[in-house]
């Protein structure tokens, strides 16, 4: 994991500006963007409310189309969810003027070396090639009681008093994923056989973490990508993004793009989920491509269990025929992983598991 400092800082208002992009944002030939406008993926959106009014046939409905979505490439959608469009409409213009602040404003909440939360620009000082084309500002959800605060305090304390309105709109929608995540929960419990509970249960006291996405333009968008090719190393993520498009997913051996949708939320397995399945559910390869005319904002809640859980599957997910997949682990051992050892791509999961092994 490199961590040199670099002198290149990416201050958005500059770069979106550059023809001449510097050579650590370009990414290599097999990895860049099509050339062509990928096809569209066609993902059935699920209806939550029905699925959690119990009515048999809804039930029915729901938990096919997530088996087979979750068997084959691990992503959703989910219509009909029950979360206020103020609130996300909210959260969106919160983010749009969050992201156009001075960047000494927004450098006051820095990402430290190491640590997951913070504001970072394109992670200049972490890596060192093929830097992501985007902005972040990451921090802890935790849906225990004693932490009821958590997000609104680490506003006011990181980023002042003129940022606590954003930091309220953040709380309150960081609690409305924690909601619909432990819905999404019943519905992955139910889809996999091992009822609405179990892991619904798992994920109560969950401690999460909330990502705003910002992708500025980019005069030469084919040359960049906003976050390259990964699984999510989480639990589930829920992740709303704007109008403008730009989320890919790699199935059938190509890229394909997801049509935004406002009135739904993109769902998708992580591979500590995976584990939770033993296998069965696959996290999937996906990527944000970016544009050379309109920023891109994608708000990114990512599930994962309190820290004293053990990751592993229910007993019924195991047998002869699928043998335990992977070891016992806790999320804090994969996310210090992924800070602090091991850029997460699309064999992040890999790279752990044989990282535990030889600990
Ligand atoms: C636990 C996490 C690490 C990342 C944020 C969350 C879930 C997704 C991960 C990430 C987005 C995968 C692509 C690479 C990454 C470095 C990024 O582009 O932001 C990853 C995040 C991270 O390590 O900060
Ligand atoms: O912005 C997007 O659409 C995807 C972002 C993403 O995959 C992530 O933050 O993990
Ligand atoms: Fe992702």
């Amino acid at each position: 994991m490199p961590t040199k400092e670099s002198s290149l800082s990416f201050d958005a208002s500059i770069l979106q500006h550059r023809f001449n992009i510097p050579p650590q944002f370009i990414w290599p030939d097999e990895e860049k963007p099509c050339p062509e406008p990928p096809p569209i993926l066609d993902v059935p959106p699920i209806d939550l409310s029905a699925f959690l009014s119990k009515d048999p046939n809804c039930v029915a409905n729901a938990t096919k189309l997530v088996d087979k979505a979750c068997r084959k490439h691990g992503f959703f959608l989910v219509v009909n969810h029950g979360i206020d469009m103020k609130l996300i409409e909210e959260a969106h213009m919160g983010m749009e003027l969050f992201f156009k602040k001075p960047i000494e404003e927004k450098e006051k909440a820095l990402r430290r070396p190491g640590e997951h939360c913070g504001y970072a620009s394109s992670f200049t000082s972490r890596f060192s090639e093929k830097l992501p084309w985007k902005e972040t500002l990451s921090f802890r959800y935790s849906a225990e009681e004693q932490l009821s605060n958590i997000v609104q305090s680490y506003f006011l304390d990181k980023l002042g008093e003129d940022n606590v309105g954003f930091g309220r709109v953040c709380q309150e929608y960081c609690e409305a994923m924690s909601r619909l995540s432990l819905n999404v929960m019943e519905l992955l419990g139910m889809s996999l056989g091992v009822g609405s509970s179990y892991y619904r249960k798992f994920f109560e006291g969950n401690d999460s973490i909330m990502r705003l996405n910002y992708y500025p333009p980019c005069q030469k968008p084919d040359l960049v990508l906003g976050t390259g090719p990964h699984c999510d190393p989480t639990s589930l993520t829920i992740l709303h993004q704007d109008d403008v498009g730009g989320l890919e997913v790699y199935v059938d051996e190509k890229w394909h793009s997801i049509t935004p949708d406002p009135q739904a939320f993109v769902v998708n397995v992580g591979d500590t989920f995976m584990a939770l399945s033993n296998g069965i559910y696959k996290g999937c390869l996906h990527r944000a491509v970016v544009n050379n005319k309109t920023p891109r904002k994608s708000l990114a809640f990512f599930l994962c269990p309190k820290s004293d859980k053990i990751v592993k599957p229910p007993k019924e997910l195991v047998c002869d025929e699928n043998s335990r997949t992977y070891p016992d682990f806790t999320w804090p051992t994969l996310l210090e992983f992924t800070q602090k050892h091991y850029r997460s791509d699309m064999k992040t999961f890999e790279a752990f598991v044989s990282w535990l092994g030889n600990k």
